[in-house]
């Protein structure tokens, strides 16, 4: 698991390293740490040039003792003092430890157009100009001469890419776009979220010998070697009921598909059994595509609700679908919700819940659960409504018909990219449910655990089923007795890395990632085990 520790946290526990060690170790060891990532990277590329972008925190100060260490080694280096006060803004025992390497001093407030022709002629630039003291967003003068650098040089963010939040909850166009991060310690959330994932590039960490193994986490990540840990490997004792019986409540007339997918998937997932409640073409389906699925409403361990359901059907056999559908949601039994299901929630369950939304789903459920929440004067839904306004850029819509919410505004689909967690959460706090929204960063959000966020697919994912694949393998795993937590962030781990391993860098299908998912469970099962410790 990779875990991402807050601002907050890490500065408690580097002020903790700090009062046991002489001054300035832990910068000299980011430092050094630093200095060897980019001469590895220096030798990778055969560069020789480096430049220094330096603001005025110690973010500046890392950046001008690893550039000393770079001149020492025989790299051409120079750097670029970005605060408006010039030198004597800037780190001082950093900038004297530059200056005697031999590094050329420039100062950007001295003449623009010449420290940005220093930048363009880096082949590596160290992005120094803040960490995590930052604030969202450059100053003109550090926008400039970031604009300078060469497409080819290769970008080392020191710690954070400048310009973005280090806590990644707001998103900034106006930051430095790195081809690599070396932050100290332990990510921070901006490096695994999705408003600053892109701009941090690879992430490198520097062990600077501060201790956060028992810190909480504020974001973390599954990685493969969770798998073995987490994923339900049935005993001698085990039959197909213990192992965790799912319902699926999937597909309809408009679109019998879905059931096809999502059934399909949790068998790969190895659930012990399948229950189908379906209409009757993809109950045909479902007959030939997954024989050992049962049709018909029965005992079950979770319930799987929504890819592909019609909730606009009025037939009688649509009708009893979706029936069963408003009574698994109603039901104490854990429940994944997708695509259709979703306009089925009313609020809180109280029993184990995931909400599997894309932005446009989340958006709508808010808007959805929002207005009715505001306009039950009893709060009978007992949905606690989140304070209104308190995302950006949200438009105003006409308040019910009491006229007092005129300062709500209905949420769309850019907004939830624009914020996602801000908006994953808003739905957390209306419903109490797990969270799971999709994206090429996928976050799963529950009330007091730290949000885990999953980037293991390609691109090719984002294609029509892939998510009813996803319904699939989380509800076999809720099935098989996992929390929401757990069952949401490591079925999309194993969907993204089954798709990637699908895609094998070409395009995919929904199908093909359902046919995918046994094999890849299989292959992370054995890594696993395999691995040492
Ligand atoms: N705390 C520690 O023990 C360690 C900290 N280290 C480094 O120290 C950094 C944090 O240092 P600081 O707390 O000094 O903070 P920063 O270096 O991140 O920057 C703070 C300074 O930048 C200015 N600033 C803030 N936002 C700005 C913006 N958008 N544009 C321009 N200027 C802006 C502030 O006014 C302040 O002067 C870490 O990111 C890391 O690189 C490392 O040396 C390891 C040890
Ligand atoms: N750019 C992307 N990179 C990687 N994965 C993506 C990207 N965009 C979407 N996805 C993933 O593709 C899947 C799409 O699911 P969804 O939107 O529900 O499709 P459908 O409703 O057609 O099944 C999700 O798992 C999502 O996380
Ligand atoms: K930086």
């Amino acid at each position: 698991m990779i875990r991402a520790h807050s601002v907050e946290t890490v500065r408690a526990a580097e002020a903790a390293a700090m009062a046991q060690l002489p001054e300035g170790e832990l910068m000299s060891r980011a430092a050094l740490g630093l200095a060897e990532v980019a001469a590895a990277r220096l030798a990778d590329t055969e560069g020789t040039t480096v430049v220094g972008l330096v603001g005025a925190g110690d973010n500046g100060g890392d950046t001008l003792y690893a550039v000393a260490h770079l001149a020492e080694t025989g790299f051409a280096c120079a750097v670029v003092l970005v605060p408006p006060s010039g030198r004597s803004g800037v780190h001082v025992g950093g900038l004297e430890s530059a200056e005697v390497a031999g590094v050329m001093v420039h100062v950007a407030a001295d003449g623009a157009a010449a420290a940005a022709d220093v930048v363009a002629e880096a082949d590596l630039v160290l992005d120094g100009i803040v960490g995590i003291g930052g604030r969202p967003g450059l100053r003109p003068e550090a926008a400039r001469l970031v604009d300078a650098v060469d497409d080819d040089a290769w970008v080392i963010a020191v710690d954070l890419a400048s310009g973005l939040d280090p806590a990644g909850e707001e998103g900034e166009d106006d930051a430095v776009w790195a081809d690599e991060t070396v932050t100290f310690g332990t990510p921070k959330p901006v490096h695994l979220l999705p408003a600053g994932e892109a701009a941090t590039g690879r992430l490198t960490v520097v062990d600077i010998g501060v201790d956060l193994a028992e810190a909480p986490a504020a974001v973390e990540r599954l990685t493969w070697d969770d798998v073995v840990d987490l994923w339900p490997v049935p005993g001698s004792g085990d039959d197909k009921y213990s192992r965790g019986v799912l319902g699926v409540v999937a597909g309809s007339e408009a679109y019998p598909g879905a059931a096809v997918l999502c059934t399909t998937s949790a068998a790969e997932a190895g659930v012990g059994m399948l229950r189908y409640v379906g209409t009757p073409t993809p109950v045909g389906l479902v007959h030939q595509a997954v024989p050992e699925a049962v049709v018909g409403d029965g005992r079950v361990q979770a319930w799987a609700v929504g890819p592909g359901l019609d909730t606009e059907a009025d037939d009688e056999r649509s009708r009893a679908q979706l029936e069963a559908a408003r009574a698994a949601l109603a039901s104490d039994l854990p429940v994944v919700v997708d695509a259709g299901g979703l306009a089925l929630v009313e609020g809180r369950r109280t029993a184990p819940t995931v909400l599997t939304p894309h932005a446009g789903e989340l958006a709508r459920l808010l808007n959805r659960l929002e207005t009715r929440s505001a306009g039950t004067a009893d709060g009978n839904h007992g949905a606690p409504v989140t304070s209104a306004g308190e995302s950006r850029g949200r438009r105003p819509v006409t308040g019910p018909a009491d006229g007092d919410e005129g300062d709500r505004h209905e949420v769309t689909a850019d907004d939830v990219k624009g914020d996602p967690l801000g908006h994953a959460r808003r739905l957390v706090a209306l419903t109490g449910a797990t969270v799971l929204l999709k994206g090429a960063t996928t976050l799963v959000v529950t009330d007091g655990e730290p949000v885990r966020s999953q980037a293991d697919a390609p691109p090719w994912l984002a294609t029509a089923g892939a998510g009813d694949v996803l319904s699939g393998v989380i509800g076999a795993l809720l099935a098989a007795g996992l929390t929401p937590h757990d069952a949401a962030s490591l079925g999309a781990l194993v969907h993204g890395v089954t798709a990637d391993r699908v895609s094998g860098g070409g395009p995919l299908r929904a199908l093909a990632v359902a046919h995918g998912i046994r094999p890849t469970v299989r292959d992370l099962l054995a890594r696993g085990r395999s691995a040492p410790g």
